[in-house]
């Protein structure tokens, strides 16, 4: 597994990386290719197929690796002009200057380069697919055929696909007429009429190593990060409150249970972002854009309407956001997240004056969340760990309460959290966090202190705290704090 980190590695290094035939599934979890060692698939009236749990299983039971069928990255959905690497710089140097003094040059900007262009991901897919089938038409037949939607009753209930880019079009068009010497004309009417569903309600998204601080950036994997389409992994259906949880490396991806479960229980993962699962039905569903509506374990909502809301539909605090704070120094940035955060907390507009302070509409609970992981992160870059310790531990009350059992980013907060500890000198409070911060890796991801180590490596290397100096410099000893706190030998 450590080499397969490697190579992905060194593909996330690469501009433009392609995919990923250099990533094999490595030996010693190729047994998880069958997915019948520990599940079976049955049908449910609602929800169709899903996979089953043929014997009780233990958190932490890996259930599954799969390499897709066909898989696409972000980066290849950049537009034309963009996909010069030279221009992309020149464009984000000007991104960086404009952001504070300029807004009148980015209106102009916006309009001479009109609006976004609507995201052509799944129908990049939708091509690849295309090309596959034209040298390989079993894969039809053998394979794409099983998956959701089925039947024409399945097809007939969902909305139809617009393909959102003429030229995109025009080539998916050209490749049907290519299939039409290969395969009966009735056949390439049933792929034309099925695979945009097909991928539209089956393809899942890939991150590696995302929940790192170290993800965005230039060590980071956000160059990998895309959507696929698996064979076995797309019988899984979707669970607000998911026993599954599934992580990436590149293109691979492996899904283990979060927690014990029982021979018969249905095994689920989540189709949303963990950290807006705590939300309301309204706001889930206003995201999921399925054709199911997403109402809860304990009802079956299929079909039904939930109510409007107030308040945003999405989180507010996104990439953009964060790396806009990110660019501001450290005592500005702690004013416009405590403004932010006023905000989400509904404590302040946009609201009516009118309105009582405990009716405004607050943003989602992981625009607080991720709020506070800024102010960690600033106060602990300005040697104010103590105050920071007191933020990690809010955003660990978060992953424990609001987020499926085990999640990823649970790891990085208290591993963050153990840092800070051993900075302030707490040297109980950090063993305890760094404690939990390994056992969770493990349950999840496997391969004991080492494997945490390696996938941990670049959050290591970030200088976030100045210096260690009083009881840190003397537990310290010199050592880098990850030795003292993942010693190899724990393992
Ligand atoms: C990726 S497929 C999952 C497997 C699918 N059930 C099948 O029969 O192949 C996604 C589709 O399954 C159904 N589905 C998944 N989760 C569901 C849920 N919680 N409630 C109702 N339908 C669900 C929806 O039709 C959705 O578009």
């Amino acid at each position: 597994m450590e080499e397969l980190l490697d190579a992905v590695d060194a593909l996330a290094r690469v501009n433009r990386p392609e995919l990923f035939d250099a990533l094999t599934v490595p030996e010693e979890v190729s047994p998880l290719l069958d997915p019948f060692t520990y599940m079976d698939l049955k049908d449910d009236s609602i929800k169709g197929k899903g996979w089953f749990a043929t014997q009780n299983l233990p958190a932490g039971t890996r259930l599954l690796v799969a390499k897709p069928i066909a898989a696409v990255l972000h980066w290849e959905d950049e537009p034309p002009e963009s996909n010069n690497p030279d221009e992309m710089e020149a464009g984000d140097d000007d991104d960086d200057d404009d952001d504070d003094e300029n807004d009148e040059d980015d209106d102009d900007e916006a309009l001479f380069s009109g609006p976004e262009p609507e995201p052509r991901i799944n129908e990049l897919l939708l091509v690849d697919l295309l090309e596959e089938l034209l040298d390989n038409k079993e894969l039809w037949f053998n394979t794409l055929t099983q998956l959701f939607p089925r039947t024409n009753e399945e097809l007939a209930a969902l909305p139809a696909w617009v393909c959102p880019d003429d030229a995109m079009f025009m080539e998916v068009e050209s490749l049907l007429e290519q299939l039409k010497l290969v395969l009966p004309a009735e056949t390439v009417t049933e792929i034309s009429k099925r695979l945009p569903h097909i991928v539209r309600y089956n393809i899942l998204s890939m991150e590696t190593c995302s929940e790192l601080l170290s993800y965005p950036g230039p060590d980071g994997h956000s160059s990998l990060a895309g959507v696929a389409l698996y064979h076995y992994p797309s019988f899984f259906n979707h669970s607000s409150r998911p026993n599954v949880n599934r992580w990436a490396l590149g293109d691979l991806m492996f899904f283990v249970t979060n927690q014990d479960v029982t021979a018969g229980q249905e095994l689920c993962i989540s189709y949303l972002e963990h950290d807006v699962l705590c939300e309301s039905p309204y706001r889930r569903n206003s995201m999921l854009r399925m054709d199911f509506q997403d109402g809860g374990e304990e009802e079956n909502t299929h079909g039904r309407q939930v109510d409007v809301e107030e308040g945003p539909d999405m989180p507010v605090v996104d990439t953009d956001v964060q790396n806009e704070l990110m660019g501001m120094n450290p005592l500005e940035r702690i004013d416009a997240i405590d403004e932010l955060l006023q905000q989400a907390l509904g404590e302040k507009g946009p609201a009516s004056e009118t309105m009582e302070l405990s009716d405004r509409p607050g943003w989602f609970r992981c625009d607080v969340h991720n709020l506070q992981i800024l102010k960690a992160i600033t106060l602990d870059a300005v040697g104010q760990s103590g105050k920071a310790l007191e933020l990690w531990d809010q955003a660990v009350l978060f992953t424990e309460t609001c987020l499926p059992p085990a999640d990823e980013s649970g790891v990085m907060i208290r591993t963050q959290a153990a840092l800070s500890a051993l900075q302030t000198g707490d040297w109980q409070r950090a063993k305890q966090h760094a404690e939990i911060a390994l056992r969770t890796h493990d349950l999840v991801f496997g391969g004991g202190v080492r494997f945490f180590r390696r996938r941990y490596r670049h959050d290591f290397a970030l200088k976030l705290r100045p210096a260690p100096s009083g009881a840190a410099a003397d537990l310290l000893q010199g050592k880098p704090p990850f030795e003292l706190l993942w010693p190899l030998e724990s393992s």
